[in-house]
């Protein structure tokens, strides 16, 4: 689904990730953990071609990115649902509509059944026509995983999803997510929060991967 080989990424020449081997497999569910500043939104940025290697190879869904245009990249990243670090909503417009975002710039219309559907699964149905500004952190990364799934991804990835969530919207924000991939989604998520692991390993088999020191391994056994 999402292969890497021997992939590296530098900025300015500097390497950050090196030597990078991974098979993301379809319906697998990954973590992702390691030190701030270690690359784990870089990673996940290669992971939907917003970023292209600096060296090896990586394909998505058996393409090579390198031998894609830009319509096609386009194109691909529709089956990778994204959840933003910081959401990225934009604030003049509803929640409802923030939501429906993907399909718009797509020039499709949202079939209104499906997104309050998907609005009330996030429970966020009587926020729908409240500005981002309004809703709580909790009700925000709701919203960001709802925008992130109205294109019916193959694979979603997020990044530090549960971030300054507390505890218990940690555990229903996972839940969805573990939802999703009991529904066959690939779920990658990226974060600093060993006692989720902990939690969600209870739950799904899911892969514990670290990156230190420029490489990306498997986590130790104590997780
Ligand atoms: N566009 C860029 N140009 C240059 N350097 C960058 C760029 N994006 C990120 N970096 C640097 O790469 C390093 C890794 O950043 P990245 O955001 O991938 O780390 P992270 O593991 O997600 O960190 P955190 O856990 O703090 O979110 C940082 O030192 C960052 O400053």
């Amino acid at each position: 689904m999402i292969e890497l080989q021997n992939v590296a990424m530098s900025y300015s020449g500097a390497e950050l990730l090196s030597d990078m081997n991974l098979h993301l497999a379809p319906g697998s569910f990954h973590f992702l953990t390691g030190p701030s500043g270690a690359g784990k939104t870089t990673f996940l940025k290669l992971c939907y071609a917003e970023l292209l290697p600096s060296a090896g190879h990586l394909s998505l869904f058996g393409k090579d990115v390198r031998a894609m245009s830009r319509d096609e990249i386009a194109g691909l990243r529709q089956r990778i649902g994204v959840v933003h670090q910081d959401c990225q909503f934009l604030d003049h417009l509803s929640v409802e509509e923030n939501v429906a975002l993907p399909l718009t710039v797509s020039n499709r219309a949202p079939d209104m059944d499906q997104l309050r559907e998907l609005l009330s699964w996030v429970g966020l149905k009587h926020q729908a026509n409240a500005r981002p500004p309004q809703l709580s952190g909790g009700e925000r990364q709701r919203a960001a995983l709802a925008r992130a799934v109205i294109m019916s991804p193959d694979v979603i990835l997020a990044d530090e999803p549960t971030g300054n969530l507390d505890w218990e919207m940690s555990l229903r924000l996972l839940s969805l997510l573990v939802e999703l991939n009991r529904m066959g989604k690939t779920v990658v998520i990226a974060t600093h929060d060993l006692n989720l692991i902990r939690q969600t390993k209870a739950q799904v088999s899911a892969r514990v991967l670290r990156i230190a020191n420029r490489h990306l391994q498997a986590a130790g056994a104590d997780l």
